[in-house]
C-alpha cells in the first residue's frame, strides 16, 4: 500500500482556553500531489497547516511525515524532516535583493554543491525569480513576490510544502502564475497542501480536495468531484457549479 507522504489523523487543536478549532481532523497528502483545503472562514484551515507545521500542537491525534510519527515536533525539526510552510501573507524581505530572499531558504543546508544545485532548481522552476535574481524584492510585483517565496521555501528541497492562501491581494492574471507555479512544484515532485480562499481556482489545480466545517473534513474526494457537487458551489464556492443558470 503507497504510504500517504502527511498524515494528520484525528487531530484535535485550539488556542488558549477557547473552545476547540480542529475537532478530529484526517486529511492525507499523497506524494507529489496537490491536496486543496476548502471551507468558510474561520473554519480552521490556516490551523490545519499550522498544526501540520509544528507552529502549534495538536492536544489528541497523531501527524505523520512519510510514515513516521512526528506528533509534537518543532517546526525546525519538520523542516529538516522535509516540510516547509509558506504563511499567509507577505513575507518577502523588500530591501533585500531576490538572492538573498531565497538563500535565506537555504541556511540551514550546510552542502555549497547543495545549495547551487537548488540555487540552479528554483531559478529555472519560477524563471522569474531567475530573471529578476539581483533585483530589490521589494521592486517585483505580487505575483512575483509570491514566487520569491516560493523559492525560498524549495530551497530545503522539502517533500511537502505547505501554502496558506498564495493568491491572496494578487489580481486574476497573477493568481493564474502563481497557480501554474503550484502545479509546477508538484510536478517536480514535492507534494502541496494548499488553503485558499480563491477555493474554486485551486479546485481546478488540485489533485485532492477537502471541504472542512465544524473543525472537522465534512467532504473530500477528487477535486474535480468536488466542482462538480452542487452543494459545495452553493455553500463554499462563492458561485454556482458551471453550466447552472447563474454560474460563471
Ligand atoms: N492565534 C490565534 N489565537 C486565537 N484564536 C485564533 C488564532 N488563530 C486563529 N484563531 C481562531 O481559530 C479559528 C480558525 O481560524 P483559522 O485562521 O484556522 O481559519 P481559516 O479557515 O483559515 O479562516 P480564513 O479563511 O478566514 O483564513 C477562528 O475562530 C480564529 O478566530
Amino acid at each position: 500500500m503507497a504510504t500517504d507522504l502527511l498524515e494528520l489523523v484525528d487531530v484535535e487543536a485550539g488556542y488558549g482556553r477557547a473552545a476547540l478549532v480542529l475537532r478530529g481532523l484526517t486529511v492525507r497528502v499523497p506524494p507529489a500531489s496537490v491536496v486543496c483545503l476548502v471551507g468558510p472562514n474561520g473554519a480552521g484551515k490556516s490551523t490545519v497547516l499550522k498544526v501540520a507545521s509544528g507552529l502549534l500542537a495538536p492536544r489528541a491525534g497523531r501527524i505523520l511525515l512519510d510514515g513516521r510519527d512526528v506528533t509534537g515536533h518543532g517546526p525546525q525539526d519538520l523542516l529538516a524532516a522535509g516540510l516547509s510552510h509558506v504563511l499567509q501573507g507577505h513575507s518577502v524581505f523588500r530591501e533585500m535583493t531576490v538572492r538573498e530572499n531565497v538563500l535565506l531558504g537555504a541556511h540551514t543546508v550546510r552542502d555549497e554543491v547543495r545549495v547551487a544545485e537548488r540555487v540552479d532548481f528554483v531559478r529555472t522552476l519560477f524563471p522569474v525569480v531567475g530573471e529578476r535574481w539581483d533585483a530589490l524584492a521589494g521592486a517585483l510585483s505580487g505575483g512575483q513576490q509570491k514566487q520569491v517565496e516560493f523559492a525560498r521555501s524549495l530551497m530545503v528541497s522539502p517533500r511537502v510544502v505547505l501554502l496558506d492562501e498564495p493568491s491572496m491581494g494578487l489580481d486574476p492574471r497573477a493568481t493564474a502564475t502563481v497557480f501554474e507555479q503550484v502545479v509546477r512544484m508538484r510536478d517536480a515532485g514535492t507534494a502541496v497542501l494548499l488553503v485558499e480562499q480563491n477555493a474554486r481556482r485551486a479546485l481546478e489545480v488540485a489533485d485532492l480536495g477537502c471541504v472542512l466545517d465544524l473543525g472537522r473534513v465534512h467532504i473530500s474526494g477528487p477535486a474535480g468531484d468536488l466542482l462538480a457537487d452542487p452543494r459545495l458551489g452553493e455553500l463554499y464556492l462563492g458561485s454556482a457549479p458551471r453550466g447552472r443558470p447563474g454560474g460563471p
